[in-house]
């Protein structure tokens, strides 16, 4: 299991350059990581991929997307914080996967290419994006032995209803599976999963916050709830 998460300040000679200038990261001391499912929250820019992206690096998965036996022909992005972060672990995890939503199709590929039988006998490419992607962690992740998975925005390749059986594929892993979760969304459906740690990254720090505390949570429900109001609030000339 990953434990905690934390920036090694000592190292950082400057905090006025990327990836040191988001404030989430420039306040970051140490980030402690306390459930089978983590989700990272916050605006756009927040720095939620930035942080995502320096674990995998350190757990040598591909920054792609990817496995760490996963070493197909897409351009790995240099991590810039990969090395400025410690991850304590208890016990050691090397078993996993880091998946962004944008490089699944070019995940597809590669699996294309190394056989299918591990992914239900049909290429992925041939299954939708959303049941390409609930197909990879029914078939290949309910392996024996813990796992951490790393997963950025997966609600982009799932319908609602996906989404939902998603949420039972979080359960099942983490509850029987003894597979970790770390995923940053901006999914008001998935981030209700019960008894996750949501961490924000909205503030000047990182911060622990409640579902129904969250923004994802606030607005819709609002919108939903009071659409044709929020609506006329909206497309007023004084809104
Ligand atoms: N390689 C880079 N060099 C410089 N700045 C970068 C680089 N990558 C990201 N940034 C900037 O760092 C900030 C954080 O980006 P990041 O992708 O981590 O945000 P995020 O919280 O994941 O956002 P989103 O919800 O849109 O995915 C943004 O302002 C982004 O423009």
């Amino acid at each position: 299991m990953l434990k905690q998460i934390a920036l090694k300040r000592e190292n950082i000679t400057s905090f006025q350059q990327y990836p040191f200038d988001i404030p989430a990261i420039r306040s970051m001391d140490t980030l402690p990581i306390r459930k089978p499912i983590t989700f990272f929250v916050g605006e756009n820019g927040a720095g939620k991929s930035t942080l995502l992206e320096a674990i995998a690096d350190r757990c040598d998965f591909h920054t792609a997307g990817g496995g760490r036996n996963n070493t197909y022909d897409v351009h790995a992005s240099e991590s810039a914080l990969g090395n400025y972060i410690r991850l304590s672990w208890l016990p050691k995890v090397t078993r996993g996967f880091f998946l962004r939503a944008e490089s699944f199709y070019q995940f597809a590929s590669y699996i294309e290419g190394i056989g299918l039988e591990a992914y239900g006998g049909q290429s992925l490419h041939a299954q939708s994006h959303g049941e390409s992607f609930l197909s990879l962690f029914l078939n290949r992740f309910q392996g024996d032995g813990p796992a951490i998975y790393l997963l950025d925005e997966p609600e982009a390749a799932l319908s609602p209803a996906r989404q939902l059986t998603f949420l039972r594929v979080l359960r099942d892993l983490a509850e029987f599976g003894n597979a970790q979760f770390i995923i940053a969304t901006h999914s008001p459906i998935l981030l209700g999963y019960p008894d996750a740690d949501i961490w924000s990254f909205d503030g000047e720090e990182i911060c622990n916050v409640h579902y129904e505390e969250t923004e994802h949570y606030t607005i819709t429900n609002t919108f939903l709830q009071n659409r044709e109001r929020v609506l006329k609030e909206l497309f007023s000339d004084e809104g």
